[in-house]
């Protein structure tokens, strides 16, 4: 009785005494109550038929390519240790500091209104709308990515996501993909084991994975990723009770957030990061710039910055969350972004997503805007939302009447220019499965890739097992006697 998230609707009742006005139409008409009943009348002279049906036809736009269903919520962030020695963004200028954020958990791969307790990776998108502009962190609850070339995501999109010809999931698409591309198995790993179904959101890590460049104030370059740790200790649902939550309860997490915000009892975060000096980036014995690879914390250790706390769910959902638009290239003085290529492309896929998605105008969306600075850009008109267009300011560059001027930063630093290897981590996947994993996770692991892996063709499960034995020969062969043991037991299921 007492769940906000269930009774949204009577909570919206006792604070409200009696209707709160009268109804109108989209243009502020009064409506008459005979409108509301067409039966024996002219539609075409009823504007509250016309105005609500013409409407409601239009309510649905492109949902994300990827990440289309979640949970979000607001908050801050704040300064707990001082890094302006690494790093000049105002948002980290003195500790006590409190910078509004929005933040939006999402699985990766279901559609919208798919369960949110599918066996995925999670995005962790943080946007922190500080005084310099937005910066996003646009991560994941995985330390590291699937690859590290951004020509290949169209192909992963359509590899992982329904089949064209039937618009089902499809098991040898799926093992295709990542059999052609073996640096996806680090991951991958972590996904079918525990990490691969989060029980709350606020149980949820996050990772930057990126390495992103940053500058201090005197110029000088470091190096950092960022990681957010529950506060409330890392949980993740079995493959069986994800089953069953999901069967009757496609929102699990997406509700568990928003009811525990509701409810006052706040997730939070600690924020902290790993630090390379330029030094330490030319004598590491790893590309550090790889998404693919983890960067090991005994020597590359975390240097806690934050913490993060969501305190406010979105009043409503469409204009808070779903329009939310997160972008890697959105970074302020002081953050550089990634100097690797997946970064790079990043920068471009996420500005065209928004365009498509949301139109030109995105960023004036209100809960794209950034809140704490004013706006004087060159861009004018296109569809609304518009504001104030840039009122009667001169919408050219350079102009000689008094418009915006850039500002001048001899400190502020260049990205690296870097070379980057073919990809190759199964020493880290190696790693991963045996010392990260306990012997109870390693089963499960097991379990869960024979899940997948059983009613894919013969020719992929040969060729994900070679894959599996040069992980390490034990998990090759686990995963061999179950697909023998088992024969065709396992049917398509996305557990
Ligand atoms: C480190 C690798 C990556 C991470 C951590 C990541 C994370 C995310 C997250 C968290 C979202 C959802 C954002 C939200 O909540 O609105 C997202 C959406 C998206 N991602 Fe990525 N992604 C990665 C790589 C890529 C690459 C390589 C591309 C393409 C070159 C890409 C293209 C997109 C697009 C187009 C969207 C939808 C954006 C929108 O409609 O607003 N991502 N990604």
């Amino acid at each position: 009785k007492n769940d906000p998230a269930a009774n949204q609707l009577i909570m919206f009742k006792e604070k409200t005494s009696g209707p709160i006005g009268i109804m109108t139409t989209s243009a502020g008409a009064p409506v008459e109550h005979k409108d509301t009943n067409t039966l024996n009348s002219r539609l075409i002279f009823n504007e509250y038929f016309m105005d609500s049906l013409t409407h409601t036809v239009r309510e649905r736009i492109p949902e994300r390519v990827v990440h289309a269903v979640a949970g979000g919520a607001f908050g801050y962030f704040e300064v707990t240790h001082d890094i302006t020695h690494i790093c000049k963004a105002k948002l980290f200028s003195r500790v006590g500091k409190k910078t509004p954020v929005a933040a939006r958990f999402s699985p990766v791969v279901v559609e919208r209104g798919g369960s949110d307790t599918s066996r995925d990776a999670r995005g962790f998108a943080v946007k922190f709308y500080t005084e310099e502009g937005n910066f996003d962190i646009v991560g994941f609850n995985t330390p590291m990515f699937l690859y590290k070339d951004p020509v290949i995501f169209p192909t992963f999109v359509h590899a992982l996501k329904k089949n064209p010809a039937n618009n089902l999931f499809d098991t040898n698409s799926f093992w295709d993909f990542l059999t052609l591309q073996p640096e996806t198995f680090h991951m991958f790993l972590l996904v079918f084991g525990d990490r691969g179904i989060p029980d709350g959101y606020h149980h949820m890590p996050g990772f930057g994975i990126h390495t992103f460049e940053v500058v201090n104030g005197h110029g000088s370059k470091y190096f950092v990723r960022f990681h957010f740790v529950p506060d409330a200790g890392i949980k993740n649902l079995r493959s069986e009770d994800a089953k069953k939550i999901s069967s009757e309860d496609a929102d699990y997490n997406t509700r568990t957030l928003y009811r525990s915000i509701a409810n006052g009892d706040f997730p939070s975060w600690t924020v902290s990061l790993q630090i390379l000096s330029l030094d330490d980036v030319k004598n590491a014995r790893l590309d550090v710039f790889d998404v693919t690879k983890v960067l090991p914390l005994d020597e590359y250790p975390l240097h806690p910055v934050g913490k993060m706390v969501l305190n406010k769910n979105a009043v409503n959902y469409f204009a808070e969350i779903e329009q939310l638009a997160f972008s890697p290239g959105n970074l302020v003085p002081g953050i550089l972004g990634g100097p690797d290529k997946l970064f790079e492309g990043r920068r471009l896929a996420y500005r065209e997503a928004q365009h498509y998605r949301l139109g030109a105008n995105f960023n004036r969306i209100p809960v794209n805007c950034p809140i704490q600075t004013k706006v004087l850009e060159y861009n004018r008109d296109g569809v609304p939302p518009l504001k104030d267009n840039g009122k009667d300011i001169p919408n050219y560059y350079p102009n000689s009447f008094n418009g915006p001027v850039p500002y001048k930063d001899h400190k502020r630093g260049e990205l690296l220019q870097i070379f980057e290897e073919d990809p190759n981590n199964f020493e880290q996947a190696r790693e991963l499965y045996i010392n990260e994993m306990t012997k109870e996770e390693r089963s499960r692991l097991v379990e869960n890739v024979l899940y997948r892996l059983g009613p894919a063709a013969k020719f992929l499960q040969e060729r994900a097992l070679k894959i599996f034995y040069i992980i390490h020969p034990d998990l090759g062969s686990r995963i061999e006697q179950g697909l023998l043991a088992n024969g065709t037991k396992y049917d398509w299921n996305r557990y």
